[in-house]
């Protein structure tokens, strides 16, 4: 994408993608997907961004923000297009997405796009999230396909409608089956997590006894 300014000078436009999630803990699934609609959609770098309180887990217990902070410097550490962001752990209250982008777009200027990414599972959600048409009209959301999920829009269709169909995409990724339940719930019965999340994770969550008791 490029826009010309006034000067009559064509001017790229920058894009970066922003994935946000509770990561609690963060797994191959959210990499795999990370490296595929960066790749796909020419972003610069993609903007991991753990949630200090996901509104929609506010009743569910999980691990403190600062381990699930560090499992995904851990797992992002040796992809150069990978960064991770602590804006949500600073800020109280409910980690709104709304927030997040205002802040993203303020400290990147206008000359930035910014492409949300998430699982196919979220879109039917979206219509609660806060404030959601303004979210849908200052960024693009990228849906990647999660096994067992269809990309279902119907509803936030029949609500906003062309901003629905302009500013959200979905693109087909290699899928796996992984989820951070899965992985809470092989810990607990003390299987194995190897594979499903990068090795220095592994480590992590056994030296800090993450995920061993019942909840
Ligand atoms: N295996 C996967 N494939 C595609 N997208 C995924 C996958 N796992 C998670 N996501 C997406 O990553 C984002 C952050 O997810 P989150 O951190 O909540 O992980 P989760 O595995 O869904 O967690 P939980 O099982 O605890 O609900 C969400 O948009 C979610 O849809
Ligand atoms: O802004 C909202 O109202 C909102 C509601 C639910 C989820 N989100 C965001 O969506 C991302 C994925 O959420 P989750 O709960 O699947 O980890 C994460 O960045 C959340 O902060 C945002």
């Amino acid at each position: 994408m490029s826009a010309e300014t006034k000067e009559g000078k064509i001017q790229k436009r920058h894009r970066v993608g922003l994935l946000g999630g509770t990561f609690d803990p963060i797994h191959v699934g959210h990499l795999m997907m990370a490296e595929a609609v960066r790749s796909e959609y020419g972003l610069e770098k993609v903007i991991f961004i753990p949630a200090a309180v996901p509104p929609h887990k506010l009743n569910r217990h999980i691990a403190p923000a600062e381990d699930r902070y560090r499992m995904v410097l851990l797992a992002t550490q040796s992809n150069p297009y990978f960064e991770v962001s602590d804006i949500e752990l600073k800020r109280p209250g409910p980690s709104y997405s709304i927030d997040t982008v205002h802040a993203f777009l303020e400290e990147y200027g206008e000359d930035t796009d910014f492409f949300f990414i998430i699982g196919a599972d979220v879109i039917p959600d979206m219509g609660t999230w806060n404030r959601i048409e303004k979210l849908l009209e200052i960024c693009e959301f990228v849906a990647a396909q999660r096994p067992g999920c269809k990309p279902d829009s119907e509803e936030l269709r029949a609500r906003f409608g062309e901003l629905v169909a302009k500013h959200i995409h979905t693109l087909e990724t290699p899928e796996f089956e992984v989820s951070s339940t899965d992985i809470r719930e092989r810990l607990r019965k003390g299987h194995s997590i190897r594979y499903i999340v990068p090795p220095e994770v592994e480590e992590y969550i056994y030296q800090k006894g993450l995920y061993r008791d019942e909840l």
